[in-house]
């Protein structure tokens, strides 16, 4: 039976002088999915996420497991339907420090069902945390430097660690995560977030995933939205190849 999570009803962005960036854009995210959202520069796919995670204002409707934002409370949807970035290097600090801000974080440690049978989750969160980040080529001592000091790929999979050891969110919206990787860290964060979705005791159960790859978009999506002014199209999947 098809579970969403996620439901985007005539969803409208504008810019700050009021024109909008889109409008008329529906679609439903379901547990299991990978949607892989494109456009051309400039066609909101940012904004579109940061609307999803409630960080920009919009008319429309969005609705997580039937339920508006609001009513969870938004710092607290925000760590269920979670932003990643594409860049991190405004953060203050270093990525300890962040880190360790938010295992203190009062949503953060509201935690699900899941999470609950996990006691000891904020030492947890900083070690498992770093064991990936080192999986991904990220050596431990780059976690005490400061963010602006590091390059964008350590930055991109520091934050996407983070994000990923938060184990709170079920759906990630990755906003170009791996755009400033080598191919070969770019298929390891790939692999790993494609079997977090798979894996029956994860607590995250969808994505939402903007690349400007094509080739990306086929290898890791399971769903295609072309994003424009007028709404987003969803193309069928290419059954041939
Ligand atoms: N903070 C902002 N203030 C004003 N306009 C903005 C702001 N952020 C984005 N925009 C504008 O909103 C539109 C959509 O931007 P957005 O970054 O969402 O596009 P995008 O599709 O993600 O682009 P790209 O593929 O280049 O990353 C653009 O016209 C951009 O100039």
């Amino acid at each position: 039976m098809t579970e969403t999570v996620l439901e985007v009803n005539d969803l409208q962005c504008s810019r700050a002088k009021g024109d909008p960036v889109f409008s008329h854009v529906n679609f439903k995210v379901n547990a299991g999915d990978i949607v892989v959202v494109q456009g051309r520069s400039g066609s909101g796919k940012s904004t579109l996420l940061k609307c999803l995670s409630h960080m920009n204002i919009y008319s429309g409707e969005i609705l997580y497991r039937g339920k508006t934002p609001k009513s969870y409370g938004i710092p607290h949807y925000r760590t269920r339907v979670l932003y990643v970035p594409q860049r991190a290097s405004l953060l203050p600090g270093t990525p300890r420090d962040f880190m360790e801000a938010i295992s203190n974080f009062g949503s953060y440690n509201k935690k699900s069902s899941a999470e609950r049978s996990q006691s000891a989750r904020p030492r947890g969160l900083s070690h498992e945390t770093i064991e990936l980040a080192e999986e991904w080529g990220i050596d431990e001592e780059l976690w005490d430097r400061s963010w602006s000091n590091l390059s964008g790929g350590e930055m991109q999979r520091i934050a996407l660690a983070i994000a990923v050891g938060m184990k709170s969110a079920e759906v990630m919206l990755l906003d170009e995560p791996t755009s400033a990787l080598d191919p070969d860290s770019s298929a390891s964060v790939e692999n790993y977030l494609r079997s977090q979705i798979k894996a029956s005791d994860s607590n995250l159960k969808a994505l939402v995933w903007v690349t400007h790859s094509e080739e990306q978009g086929r290898r890791v999506g399971n769903r295609f939205m072309q994003l424009s002014a007028g709404g987003i199209q969803e193309e069928s999947v290419d059954s041939g190849v």
